[in-house]
């Protein structure tokens, strides 16, 4: 085997004295030289999918897309300091999803790691996407082990992710063009690996979403959905799809699992329709044990098939409801949205109802449509109603007690009329009828709830009903890096108008950073709008950008960077007539702290 090695180290043009190559490398290099019949210092032009096959790829992955989108961003966020590259690829190798700072980006650009590029091991040699594919396992390429000399500086971490009958769906991508020690590619692969099981059991749950399906783990308390296996059960109880940890977790083999009964196979001490937790012990596994819980039942009880195309389930929604649009919106999902989204999610799929609060434009209703969609109950199954609209005897009301199997969208609850209050209540108070129906409940109120001064706005009976997991979504000036959510704004808004890396000059950018935002997301939105329309030679300046904007803001010396929270404070005393408490309150900050900021900052506070 050594010579075999040294031999192909020669013929691939490596040194042959280098350390030892893992098995899976050896492998591969033999079929990029006799199965491919590729060269080492050749490198073949960059394959890549033009930008309309590139979205109809994304299309047609779109399930996976939606689902990979928020656990990239957050590996991302994760690795972005070690100057990592994360992407997801297709089972064809093509790099659907991209994140990338945007200073790596030409360096990775320079080696062909480019959004639709192709990284099969039949045309780029040995590689992370492309071998990963080809044999199916987490695994590291790192520098020269790469088939392809031109590639060497690069170490690629991959993971799979499997979908149904053990396919891979997708591949788990992060790139350095750093070296990196062997602790840290120890590291940096638990993450990836962590990241595909995360992605893959979300996608599990997606595609076995009108059946049954059962979360197992060796933790009865279910907090890491990276370390579940799953499993789906038809109506008579058979198991009819398994993930990827499945078979290591319950010592069988994929082939052994699907078709087997549930209860030949575990043995609960009670029925799993009534506990939130069961437990077993597999003899199998030394009789180690394992916890199940239910995550998911077609609507109408456990044994029925989902109720999607019943009489009922397919009745027009009411008159007052829309059905949430498909979700088009470009979204700028911060580490923070991205966690309260990964939580909201983990609790309305147990069932718990999502209280979503913030001042206007945070994006609730944004966010709250997002989540509904991506609640396992199916593209479409989404009901809103305004409740500030709604009568208590409104129809709307009547017919959504015949409805299943749906999320439930209440937006601007904390205007919700006294009498609708009393019928909500009445709809929404038996938490085993929500159950069996398989109803999400999903609030959106424009305001904190809880604080004393806006309390008594709802019952308090409905609004411990509605309450369940609390999501805040901070208002722009309280983010911790606006910088980079207005660089992200414009530059969507310049992807959208055709227009890509549209500059912000320094006095354009000091001024959309020392602005207060009081309209939030939306305003940033239309103003990056704006400045995208108007950009001229690539640039935008003061110039292209909302003249009250710039009217609040340009009278300071915006050349000094220490002004950027001066010119906030002041900007949000204005807003606030003035008023310290109120402004303490609108900047989430107390008023002591303004207090002092103000007298070192020597901001004046103007009359009210
Ligand atoms: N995550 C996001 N990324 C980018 N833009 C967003 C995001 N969320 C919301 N927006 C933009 O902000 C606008 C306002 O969002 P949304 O209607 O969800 O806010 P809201 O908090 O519900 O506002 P209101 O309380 O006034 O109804 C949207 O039209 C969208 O353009």
């Amino acid at each position: 085997m050594k010579s075999e090695i040294a031999r192909l180290r020669s013929r691939a043009g490596h040194d042959a004295s280098a350390p030892a190559l893992p098995g899976h490398v050896v492998e591969s290099w033999q079929r990029c030289l006799e199965r491919y019949n590729l060269m080492p210092d050749v490198m073949r032009p960059a394959e890549m999918l033009s930008y309309h096959e590139l979205q109809t790829t994304l299309e047609r992955h779109e399930a996976i897309v939606h689902l990979a989108l928020p656990e990239i961003e957050r590996l991302f966020q994760r690795l972005v300091d070690n100057e990592y590259l994360v992407s997801v690829a297709s089972p064809q190798g093509v790099k659907l999803l991209f994140r990338c700072d945007h200073q790596f980006l030409g360096e990775m650009s320079a080696f062909g790691v480019l959004p639709g590029s192709i990284w099969s091991e039949e045309m780029r040699g040995t590689n992370g996407i492309g071998t990963c594919l080809k044999i199916g396992k987490p695994l590291s390429i790192i520098g020269d082990q790469h088939f392809n000399v031109n590639v060497h500086a690069l170490t690629c971490t991959v993971a799979p992710v499997f979908g149904q009958g053990g396919a891979i769906e997708s591949v788990v991508n992060v790139t350095s063009s750093r070296p990196v020690s062997d602790k840290t590619a120890r590291l940096v692969r638990d993450i990836v690996e962590r990241a595909a099981r995360r992605i893959e059991n979300k996608y599990f749950a997606h595609r076995n979403r009108r059946l049954r399906t059962l979360c197992l783990s060796h933790e009865s308390d279910f907090i890491d959905i990276a370390a579940e296996a799953r499993i789906a059960i038809d109506d008579s109880g058979r198991i009819v799809d398994v993930s990827s940890t499945a078979p290591l977790l319950l010592g069988q083999s994929r082939e052994a699992l699907v078709g087997a009964e549930l209860g030949a196979l575990m043995d609960f001490s009670q029925p799993l329709e009534e506990v939130r937790v069961a437990r077993t012990e597999l003899p199998e596994r030394g009789g180690r044990e394992i916890f199940a819980t239910l995550l998911s039942e077609p609507a109408g009880g456990a044994a029925r098939p989902a109720a999607r195309h019943s009489p009922q389930a397919a009745a027009p929604p009411p008159a007052t409801a829309t059905t949430a649009p498909a979700d088009t919106e470009r979204l700028l999902l911060n580490q923070h949205l991205l966690e309260q989204l990964a939580l909201a999610e983990r609790m309305l799929e147990a069932r718990a109802p999502i209280l979503v609060q913030g001042e206007t434009g945070v994006g609730k209703t944004t966010f709250a449509r997002l989540l509904a969609r991506r609640n396992g109950r199916g593209e479409g199954d989404v009901v809103v109603l305004n409740c500030a609209a709604l009568t208590g005897a409104d129809a709307a009301l009547d017919r959504l007690s015949g409805l299943s199997n749906f999320t439930l969208v209440l937006d601007h609850v904390e205007e919700t009329p006294l009498p609708t209050q009393a019928r909500l209540l009445q709809l929404l108070s038996d938490d085993h009828v929500l159950n069996v129906r398989n109803i999400g409940l999903l609030s959106i109120a424009g305001c904190n709830l809880a604080d004393p001064a806006q309390s008594g706005r709802l019952r308090a009976d409905l609004y411990y009903r509605l309450k369940g997991t609390i999501i805040d979504l901070p208002p722009i000036r309280a983010m911790p890096n606006i910088e980079a959510t207005i660089h992200a704004a414009i530059a969507d808004e310049a992807m959208a108008r055709g227009k890509p890396g549209l500059v912000l000059d320094d006095d354009a950018r000091l001024i959309l950073v020392n602005y207060h935002w009081p309209g939030n997301l939306r305003e940033l939105r239309l103003a990056a709008r704006q400045a995208a329309v108007l950009a001229e030679n690539g640039r935008i300046s003061i110039n292209h950008l909302p003249e009250q904007i710039v009217n609040q803001i340009a009278h300071k010396n915006l050349s000094a960077r220490s002004q950027s929270e001066a010119s906030r404070i002041e900007a949000a005393l204005r807003h606030n007539g003035g008023n310290v408490s109120e402004t303490a309150r609108y900047l989430g900050i107390s008023r002591a702290t303004l207090y002092r900021k103000i007298h070192i900052r020597k901001i004046r506070i103007p009359e009210g």
